[in-house]
């Protein structure tokens, strides 16, 4: 069902530290940020070979990822998105085997303008799920 590791997203105190180190140190090829209010974040994404790597930072009251760098006031990996074809059956597969599917159920519309959804982290080995329905 999961196909390509889309990105890794990690959760950062200083956006535009996270976007220096990622650019000026690391040399890589940083897009511009991207304010998602309905996601309660602010993105850029680093672009690699073989996947990306989201920076994340909260955007405005009640960001999902506040609590997170509460825990981690030096930030850390947040989650990982693999992509699906269908996330609506994948939805439907996964909790009907247990998995808890975070918010409505509902995918939400995502940086990459395609449905999104995520998974409780508690299922998965303390580790935040997110699934990004691409076309093939
Ligand atoms: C940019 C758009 C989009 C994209 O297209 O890529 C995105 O990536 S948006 C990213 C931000 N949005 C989300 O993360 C939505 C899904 N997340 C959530 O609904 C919540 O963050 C959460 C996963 C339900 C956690 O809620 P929170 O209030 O922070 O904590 P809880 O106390 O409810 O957490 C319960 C339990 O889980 C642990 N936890 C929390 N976050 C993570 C995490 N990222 N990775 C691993 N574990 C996590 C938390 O520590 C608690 O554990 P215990 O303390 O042991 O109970
Ligand atoms: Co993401």
């Amino acid at each position: 069902m999961i196909g390509r590791l889309n990105h890794v997203a990690i959760a950062v105190p200083d956006l535009d530290a996270g976007i220096r180190k990622y650019r000026d140190m690391l040399g890589a090829d940083v897009s511009a940020p991207q304010d998602l209010p309905e996601h309660g974040v602010t993105v850029v994404f680093v672009q690699l070979e073989n996947t990306k790597i989201e920076l994340l930072h909260p955007l405005g009251e009640g960001s999902p990822i506040a609590g997170f760098l509460e825990k981690n006031p030096s930030g850390g990996i947040h989650h990982m998105c693999f992509e699906v074809e269908d996330i609506r059956a994948a939805a439907k597969k996964l909790s009907d085997e247990g998995a808890r599917v975070l918010g409505d159920g509902e995918p939400k519309i995502g940086a990459h303008g395609l449905p999104v959804l995520f998974l409780h982290p508690k299922d998965f080995d303390g580790t935040l799920i997110e699934l990004e329905e691409v076309a093939v």
